[in-house]
């Protein structure tokens, strides 16, 4: 393995422990509000697919598959997608694939393994995209290749509801990591119109960031849209 991919997969093993020791304090019971708003905007007829980067254990995937979607989602720890099917009372079946592992069962395929492993297989059937803490978990240089990879492997009609935070990130060490406007533009703003619908100041409108120590901390939510260019 070259340093540069030492580096790049260094946090995969941090991640993995956070499940062992339960330190999931992103994992929310209830359904996130911001998806059940403006899903729709993305006017996604039922059936279609929908990719679920970084999914972990979210409950999210269970309304998405509710509204009449199937979900993908990527994780790499097993106890987050066991535990999924479990709190579900769902009886997936595991085969082993190349670069993943497949749990399947009705409208659920649960993929465990690495993120940068996705370009490996096709995935042209995918019809948007729901990203909750995935692209804010990564670190900088992750973040480019994460927006890459799903810039090269979305079929030209797949739009993507992105949430993200922004704080000041001198104020807190990540993840979540604070990622702006301009980094989602920088990111994505070739390939995709991108639309924020809304916007959250959580230090005054919840408890969750009261203790963090940090001045600001903003829930953005965004919807981008195929912009027709090449890639
Ligand atoms: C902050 S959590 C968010 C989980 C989920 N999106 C949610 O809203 O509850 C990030 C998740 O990404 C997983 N993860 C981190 N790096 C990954 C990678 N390279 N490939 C696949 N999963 C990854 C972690 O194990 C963790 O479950």
């Amino acid at each position: 393995m070259s340093k540069s991919t030492t580096e790049l997969r260094a946090p995969n093993e941090n991640w993995l422990q956070r499940w062992k020791d339960n330190n999931i304090g992103w994992h929310h019971v209830e359904f996130n509000q911001h998806l059940l708003n403006y899903w729709h905007s993305l006017y996604l007829p039922a059936g279609s697919l929908v990719l679920a980067p970084l999914c972990g254990k979210s409950r999210d995937m269970f309304w998405l598959a509710e509204q009449g979607y199937r979900i993908r989602g990527i994780e790499l720890s097993r106890l987050a997608i066991s535990q999924f099917f479990d709190e579900h009372n769902l009886k997936p079946t595991v085969e082993q694939h190349d670069y993943f592992e497949q749990w399947r069962q009705g409208p659920f395929e649960l993929l465990c393994g690495d993120i940068f492993d996705l370009a490996q297989q096709d995935n042209s059937d995918i019809d948007a995209v729901y990203d909750r803490a995935s692209l804010i978990a990564l670190n900088p240089q992750q973040r480019k290749q994460f927006a890459r990879l799903i810039i090269d492997l979305l079929p030209g009609h797949a739009k993507i509801l992105l949430v993200t935070l922004e704080y000041p990130q001198d104020e807190m060490s990540g993840p979540p990591y604070s990622v702006g406007e301009a980094e989602i533009r920088e990111l994505f703003g070739q390939n995709f119109t991108i639309n924020l619908l809304h916007h959250l100041d959580l230090l005054h409108n919840t408890d969750r960031y009261q203790h963090h120590g940090v001045s600001q901390m903003v829930e953005k939510i965004y919807l981008l849209k195929p912009a027709g260019n090449p890639k």
